[in-house]
């Protein structure tokens, strides 16, 4: 059995230490494996199959480089907004941006010298729930928490709601989204993409009623792939650069294949063959906001039509989150545009998924809980409105590396760990994670298999090139 204990925080007691630069690794103890929690597979194998160090650099390597970088181009747009800003909102708008620039300087300041880390001190609702967590942390620890020092998964979330702070004291700017110039242009970039998996969705749902079980298996599964590689386009792994889908997804799927590490496809099939007896919605926690959000789009219809479920339940991000996640307002704006294409089947898309928003089919919600720093198994504790709805869902597809950390703890597991282990507890409902790896932390491989990864590509749990379609069936009453 688990010791429960050790999980009342989302960071481990046991504070990091081993992204500090220059700190020696090998040799460390168990229970400071990689920085980011106690071993919990058992033996003193990190993430890597064995090579400790290199987990240990993706997370300084994180908060040295790419988040710093992630707030430089912040500065940068905020910055070149200021024409706009100021036609719309005249000298305060100008005032407040030019705040944002100074909060954000500040900010990454605070990171590149390892400043301890601050209470926030804007009204949003959730400020008293960090303010605690910091409190309780700091007492537990008898120090603050710092960016070098402390758990990756606290830090990085606390980074993205500072600049949320830097937003929310704005007197007019309250609603601004720093990412949502870079949001928008990725879809836009992908548009081609975009256009050719249309067409062939709806070649596809055409086909639907017809279809043998094998056909829908087969659908199925290309759809599943489909969404599961539209989480290579992030803006948060590549530190802000355009990342588009420019190319057909269709023409990658086949060579993408063998890159599949855990394949639990025909687990997920089944459970959504219940659902065709039974009247219960399909979650969907998405990611990112361009291409991605349009392959998840694209799976939900697919479902849809195959009467697994009547409502899809997406669920998205209650402020601008890790760059590219999606919020209500990308979700939103994101149909609009599809619908206002001159393209006949982006036109056709957009305007069936705006009347579905309207007649139920599809539902979107933003809970708060999404961008809190906790791991889903404090799910239950933190956000029981939240687990309940997960728990009446048939299935819940988790998208998205964050997501993954998230339902793993981001701890430092074997890779041979089970996932259900992995999940330590938390178990609304059968859940799904579609993952393109993206952090030194897997479960659910075989005995032997990292080995042979690495063998092929060294830096294969971080380039977003391999990826896992990992089920657990488990559900425990609530
Ligand atoms: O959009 P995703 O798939 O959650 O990935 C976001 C990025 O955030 C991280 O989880 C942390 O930076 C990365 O590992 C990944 O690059
Ligand atoms: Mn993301």
């Amino acid at each position: 059995m688990f010791d429960f204990d050790l999980y009342i925080y989302p960071v481990p007691r046991q504070p990091a230490n081993d992204v500090m630069p220059g700190k020696a690794y090998e040799g460390e103890g168990v229970d400071r494996v990689n920085g980011r929690g106690r071993e919990r597979g058992g033996g003193r194998k990190g993430a890597g199959g064995g090579r400790k160090g290199e987990v240990s650099s993706f997370a300084f390597k994180t908060i040295k480089d790419r988040l710093p970088v992630i707030l430089s181009k912040i500065a940068d747009t905020v910055y070149r907004s200021k024409v706009k800003v100021k036609e719309e909102n005249g000298e305060d708008g100008l005032e407040d941006l030019k705040a944002i620039v100074g909060s954000i300087s500040k900010l990454r300041n605070e990171v590149q010298t390892n400043k301890p880390v601050i209470p926030l001190v804007d009204d949003r609702s959730d400020t008293p729930v960090w303010n605690r967590y910091l409190t309780e942390v700091t007492e537990r620890d008898q120090a603050p928490p710092k960016w070098f020092v402390s758990p990756w998964l606290y830090v990085e979330c606390y980074m993205y709601r500072r600049i949320q702070e830097a937003v929310e004291k704005c007197k007019l700017l309250q609603k601004y989204d720093v990412f949502e110039d870079q949001k928008k242009k990725a879809l836009m970039d992908s548009q081609d993409a975009v256009e050719v998996l249309f067409t062939y969705l709806k070649t596809i749902i055409h086909k639907v009623p017809s279809a043998s079980e094998d056909d829908i298996t087969e659908y199925v599964t290309e759809f599943i792939q489909i969404s599961l590689w539209g989480n290579k386009c992030d803006l948060s792994i590549s530190a802000s650069q355009e990342n588009a889908q420019t190319e057909s997804i269709l023409d990658q799927l086949h060579h993408l294949a063998p890159n599949i590490l855990i394949d639990n496809t025909q687990q997920v099939l089944k459970r959504l063959r219940e659902g065709l007896d039974v009247n219960q919605d399909i979650s969907i926690v998405l990611d990112n906001a361009g291409f991605e959000l349009i392959t998840d789009l694209c799976l939900a219809e697919l479902l849809l039509a195959c009467g697994f479920t009547t409502v899809i339940r997406f669920h998205g991000k209650a402020m601008p989150w890790f760059v590219s996640d999606v919020t209500m307002r990308d979700f939103m704006w994101t149909l609009e545009t599809l619908s206002e294409s001159g393209h006949e089947e982006m036109k056709y898309f957009g305007n069936l998924w705006k009347n579905r928003l309207t007649d139920g089919s599809w539902i979107i919600n933003c809970h708060d809980f999404w961008t809190l720093p906790f791991d889903y198994s404090l799910m239950k504790n933190y956000a029981p409105d939240l687990h309940k709805l997960l728990s009446s869902s048939l299935i819940t597809f988790f998208k998205g590396d964050l997501n993954y950390r998230k339902l793993v703890g981001d701890l430092s597991w074997n890779t041979t760990v089970k996932f259900e282990t992995s999940l330590r507890g938390f178990h609304p409902n059968p859940v799904c994670a579609l993952r393109t790896c993206k952090a030194d932390v897997v479960v659910g491989l075989q005995e032997g298999q990292a080995d042979e990864v690495k063998v092929k590509d060294d830096s294969w749990m971080v380039n977003g090139n391999w990826a896992i379609i990992s089920y657990c069936g488990k559900v425990q009453p609530n």
